[in-house]
């Protein structure tokens, strides 16, 4: 399992807006994405507002992100949800559809889409990324939040010609 993302941001202290979109389908596991998503997020950005949207299934993440987007701006948007290989190729076609969605709208809308609808081949699997400890796809989630409205903050002020916060 791969485990070597980017270091833990520092924590910011901006009244920022979080959007967590999460599926239902195989909610055991996508609550374990939102519970280690949560709380890294309490600690990472203390004083952010974040709103959830529960929708049915991982298909349904893209339509009700890009509501959310084009009316409340948030500085960013979190994707949850698992899908589950079954007998069919229903799970890879849904999981190619919403990764391309995802990342055609965070382009489109120039916001952070963070992608952690995850296609897996097992319970097991899907056990091993939502419910771990040590290693938890939600709160890596959290953590490339974070990065993403540090970086954007920071991009936005230099562009905006406010060069003493291009080093902050
Ligand atoms: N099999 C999984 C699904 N399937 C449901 C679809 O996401 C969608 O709700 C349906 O096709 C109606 O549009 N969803 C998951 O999130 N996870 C799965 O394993
Ligand atoms: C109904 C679904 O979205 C999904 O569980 C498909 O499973 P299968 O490929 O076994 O029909």
């Amino acid at each position: 399992m791969s485990q070597y993302g980017p270091s833990r941001p520092r924590p910011i202290q901006d009244r920022v807006s979080i959007a967590i979109v999460a599926s239902l389908y195989n909610n055991q596991f996508v609550q374990g994405l939102l519970d280690a998503g949560r709380e890294e997020l309490e600690e990472l950005a203390p004083n952010a507002t974040i709103t959830v949207y529960r929708v049915p299934g991982a298909f349904e993440i893209p339509v009700c992100a890009e509501l959310v987007i084009k009316n409340t701006r948030p500085d960013v948007v979190i994707a949850f949800g698992v899908i589950i290989r079954g007998s069919t190729e229903h799970a890879d076609l849904v999981g190619a559809s919403v990764t391309d969605a995802l990342q055609q709208m965070a382009v489109r809308h120039t916001t952070p889409v963070v992608h952690e609808v995850l296609l897996v081949s097992s319970e097991e699997q899907a056990e091993e990324r939502c419910l771990g400890v040590k290693i938890n796809r939600g709160t890596e989630a959290a953590q490339v939040a974070v990065n993403m409205m540090a970086l954007f903050r920071k991009m936005r002020a230099s562009f905006a010609g406010q060069p003493e916060l291009e080093t902050a």
